[in-house]
C-alpha cells in the first residue's frame, strides 16, 4: 500500500491524520495495546503476512475498530473473505477516490456504536444497582404481564415471607394463588380482576407458606400502560404485616377486654347493651342487667394481697361465665364490680333464676395459697323496659339494687324497684366526699418519674390523690373517684388537686430542678364539664409555676367523645404552654389517625401491659408497637408500672425513655418525695 499516497488522499479530504505504519503482526499488536485508534487501513500484501491476517487480529483486540483493505489487485473471492471475516470495506489502490468518504462512514458509524456501547453498558450498571437494592429489601417486589397474567419478575425477598424461592415462582413450579388462605382467595381473585379495569389494588391477604405459617401481607398495585393505551403489567410490592396486625389485633383485645380475667369490660359492655336495647325494642322482648358487686373482696385483697385478690376475680369470673348462655355477656367493670347482661328472658323471674345459679356457683370456697376463700356476692338487677329504657338508667338501676343487697346482708339478689331510695350507700359516701372537701381530708402523694437512659435521674412526679377517711384510714382513689366522676364532686377536688399540684410543683422547680415536671390526672368530668382551660391558667398563675412544668395527664377514652370538640380544647391547653399526656394508653382507642389530629406530648404505656412483658409475647409486641407509635409521633412514652429490671431492660431497650413505678419509687407524701429530690434520684 502507498502510504503517502493514503494519507495524501485522506488529507485532501480534510482529515488531520496522525498515524503509524506498522510492518509485522507483533508491530500492530504493540500499536493496538498501546491507545485507542480510529481505524485501521491495511494492505493485503505484506512482508510476512496477509490482509487477513491483519484483520484477525485487529478484530481479536478491539472487536469495534473499522478495518479498510486497500490492495493493488485482490480477487473478489479475496474481498468476499475480508468482508465475511469483519472488514468494513476493500479499495483498489488505483482507485482511492471513495477512501475520504468511507473513512468518514466508518468513522461515524464506530463513534455511534461506541456510544451506543457506553449506554448499554451504563443501563448495565444500572440494573446490577437495581437489581442489588431490590435483593436487600424486605418488602417483595413484583411484576405480572398482561394479560397473559405471567409473573416476570419477583424479587429474592419473596422467599423470607412466603417460604418459597423466587425462581420457583417464577419458573412456575409454584401457583401463588395456591398459597393464599383458602377463606382469602375468591376475595384476592376478585381484586386482582378490579385492578386491572381501576387501575390500582391495594388489599391484605394471608398465605399459607408450606410449612403451614400464615403470614398477613399487605399488596399494593398498579397497572402500567403503554405508549397505545394498553395494559401490558400489573406491578405490585407487597409487604409483610403479620406482627402489626396482631399487635393492633392485641390492642384491639385491650380495648374492649378486661386484661385481668378476659371477660368484656365496659367498654364493650355498653356497646353490647345498647345493640340488645335496639333489639329488645325491634322485637319487643324483656331482658335483664345484673350488677354484682363481690361481698368481702376488699379484706381479702388487703390481707392476702393484690395477687391473691386478682387470682379470686379469675376464678369467679369463670364460674360466672360457666352458668350463663352464650348469648349473654358477662362484663367486668373493674375492681370486684362485674355486670351480667341477659338479653333474651321472658319474665322477670328468669332473672332471677339465673341469679340464684350464679350465686350457687360463686359459693363453693377457691383456694388459693393453700386457704379456702368464701366469697359470695350482691346482685342488684333492673329489667328493660320495666325499670329503664336507656343503657344508663338501666345500669344505675342495677347498681342501685346492688346497694340494697348489700345492705340487706349481702350474698342477696334484689330487683330494682321503682320507688327506692336510690342506694344509701352511695348517697352516704356522696356526702362523706363532700366532708372531706370541706374539712380537707384529702392529701397529695407523689411517685417519681424517672430518666431511664440518664441513670434513673427524677425528671419528674405525677400527683396521686388519697383520701385520709377518719374511721377507714387511708382510701384509695380508685374507691372514690368514680363516685366523685359520677357525682360532680371531682371537678373541686380536681382543682384542689391541681392547685396543690403547682404549689408543689413551683416549690421544687425553684429549689432543685427547674425543668422539673409535675403530672396531674384530668378526668373526664373535667375535661368536657368545666372550663378546664381557666381553671389550668388561674392556678398557673395564683402558684407562679411555669406552664412548661405542668403535664395533664387525659385518658384516651375520654378524648375520642366529641373529636372536633378535643382538638380546640386540646389546642387551647397547649397555647397555655402545659404538657399534655395520654394515660393507660393502649386500653382504648390507639388509633394513630385520631392521635395524629391531637397535641400530645407524651404516651402513657398502661400498667397492665408492663407488667406482662416478660410472661406474654403479646403484652411485650403492644409495649413495642406503642412505643414505635410515639415514635412515629415523635412524641415521648412513658412507661407505667414498671416493677422489675426485666421489665425496665426490655423498655430501654425498645428505646423507651420516661419510667415510672414501685421499682423506682412508690406514690409518696411531699416530704419524703422532697428528700428523694435532695438525694438526686429515684
Ligand atoms: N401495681 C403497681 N401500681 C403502680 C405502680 N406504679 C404506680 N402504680 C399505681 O398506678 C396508678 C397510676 O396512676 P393512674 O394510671 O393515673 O391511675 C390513677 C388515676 O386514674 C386516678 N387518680 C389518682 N389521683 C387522681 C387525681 O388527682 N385526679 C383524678 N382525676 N384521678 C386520679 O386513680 C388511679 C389510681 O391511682 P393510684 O391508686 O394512686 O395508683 C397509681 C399508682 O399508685 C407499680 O409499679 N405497680
Amino acid at each position: 500500500m502507498d502510504e503517502v499516497l493514503v494519507l495524501a488522499k485522506l488529507s485532501a479530504s480534510g482529515f488531520a491524520v496522525e498515524h503509524r505504519r506498522v510492518d509485522s503482526i507483533p508491530a500492530l499488536e504493540s500499536a493496538l495495546g498501546e491507545r485507542h485508534w480510529d481505524i485501521v487501513i491495511s494492505d493485503y500484501v505484506l512482508p510476512d503476512c496477509d490482509g487477513l491476517d491483519v484483520l484477525s487480529v485487529v478484530r481479536r483486540m478491539q472487536p469495534d475498530l473499522p478495518f479498510i483493505l486497500v490492495s493493488g489487485g485482490i480477487g473478489e473471492a479475496v474481498a468476499v473473505d475480508a468482508m465475511r471475516a469483519g472488514a468494513q470495506d476493500y479499495l483498489l489502490k488505483q482507485n482511492l477516490l471513495r477512501l475520504g468518504a468511507v473513512v468518514e462512514r466508518e468513522l461515524t458509524k464506530s463513534a455511534t456504536a461506541r456510544a451506543l456501547r457506553a449506554e448499554r453498558q451504563k443501563l448495565r450498571e444500572s440494573e446490577l444497582r437495581l437489581h442489588s437494592i431490590l435483593a436487600t429489601l424486605e418488602d417483595i417486589i413484583w411484576s405480572i404481564e398482561l394479560p397473559s397474567q405471567r409473573l416476570v419478575y419477583l424479587n429474592p425477598s419473596a422467599e423470607s415471607i412466603y417460604g418459597v424461592s423466587a425462581e420457583a415462582f417464577l419458573r412456575g413450579e409454584v401457583d401463588w394463588l395456591e398459597m393464599v388462605h383458602p377463606d382469602d382467595r375468591e376475595r384476592m381473585l376478585r381484586s386482582l380482576k378490579e385492578a386491572t379495569t381501576s387501575g390500582s389494588l391495594t388489599t391484605e391477604y394471608r398465605v399459607v407458606r408450606p410449612d403451614g405459617e400464615v403470614r398477613w401481607i399487605l399488596d399494593r398495585a398498579r397497572v402500567v400502560f403503554n405508549e397505545h393505551g394498553a395494559r401490558i403489567r400489573l406491578d405490585g410490592i407487597a409487604r409483610d404485616v403479620t406482627q402489626q396486625r396482631s399487635s393492633e389485633a392485641k390492642l384491639r383485645q385491650a380495648a374492649h377486654f378486661d386484661v385481668l380475667t378476659g371477660l368484656p369490660n365496659r367498654i364493650l359492655l355498653n356497646e353490647r347493651l345498647q345493640k340488645a336495647i335496639d333489639a329488645a325494642i325491634d322485637t319487643d322482648a324483656m331482658m335483664a342487667v345484673v350488677f354484682i358487686d363481690l361481698d368481702r373482696f376488699k379484706i381479702v385483697n388487703d390481707s392476702m394481697g393484690h395477687d391473691a385478690g386478682d387470682e379470686l376475680l379469675r376464678v369467679l369470673a369463670r364460674r360466672l361465665s360457666q352458668r350463663v348462655r352464650a348469648s349473654d355477656t358477662v362484663a367486668r367493670l373493674g375492681g370486684d364490680e362485674f355486670v351480667v347482661l341477659l338479653p333474651e328472658i321472658r319474665q322477670p323471674q328468669d332473672a332471677q333464676a339465673v341469679c340464684e345459679q350464679m350465686l350457687a356457683a360463686m359459693a363453693p370456697p377457691v383456694s388459693i395459697r393453700n386457704h379456702d376463700i368464701h366469697c359470695t356476692g350482691s346482685m342488684g338487677v333492673a329489667v328493660f323496659p320495666r325499670d329503664g329504657r336507656d343503657v344508663a338508667t338501666l345500669l344505675r338501676h342495677a347498681d342501685a339494687a346492688m346497694y340494697r343487697a348489700k345492705q340487706a346482708g349481702r350474698n342477696t339478689i334484689c330487683f330494682h324497684e321503682p320507688d327506692q331510695n336510690p342506694a344509701s350507700g352511695v348517697l352516704r359516701l356522696e356526702a362523706e366526699l363532700h366532708t372531706a372537701l370541706a374539712q380537707q381530708q384529702f392529701e397529695l402523694h407523689f411517685q417519681p418519674q424517672v430518666d431511664l437512659l440518664n441513670g434513673r435521674r427524677i425528671i419528674g412526679f405525677e400527683a396521686l390523690v388519697r383520701w385520709r377517711h377518719p374511721e377507714r384510714g387511708l382510701v384509695s382513689p380508685l374507691d372514690f373517684i368514680p363516685l366523685a366522676e359520677e357525682t360532680g364532686l371531682i371537678v373541686p377536688l380536681g382543682e384542689w388537686v391541681l392547685r396543690q399540684a403547682c404549689a408543689q410543683g413551683r416549690a421544687w422547680a425553684e429549689r432543685f430542678d427547674p425543668d422539673l415536671r409535675i403530672a396531674v390526672n384530668v378526668s373526664a368530668r373535667q375535661f368536657v364539664g368545666s372550663d378546664v382551660v381557666r381553671t389550668v391558667s388561674r392556678e398557673l398563675e395564683r402558684s407562679g409555676l411555669s406552664p412548661r412544668n405542668l403535664e395533664l395527664e387525659l385518658t384516651e377514652s375520654m378524648l375520642m367523645h366529641n373529636v372536633a370538640q378535643t382538638v380546640k380544647r386540646l389546642g387551647d391547653l397547649k397555647r397555655l404552654g402545659v404538657a399534655l399526656a395520654i394515660d393507660d394508653f393502649g386500653t382504648g382507642y390507639s388509633s394513630l389517625a385520631y392521635l395524629r389530629r391531637f397535641p400530645i406530648d407524651l404516651l402513657k404505656i398502661d400498667a397492665s401491659f408492663v407488667r406482662d412483658i416478660g410472661h406474654d409475647p403479646d403484652d411485650a409486641a403492644i409495649c413495642a408497637c406503642i412505643l414505635a407509635m410515639a415514635d412515629a409521633l415523635r412524641i415521648d412514652a412513658v412507661a407505667e408500672g414498671i416493677e422489675t429490671e426485666d421489665q425496665l431492660a426490655f423498655l430501654r431497650d425498645q428505646g423507651c425513655r420516661i419510667g415510672q413505678g414501685y421499682l423506682f419509687g412508690r406514690p409518696v407524701p411531699a416530704e419524703q418525695a422532697t428528700a428523694l429530690l435532695a438525694r438526686g434520684a429515684a
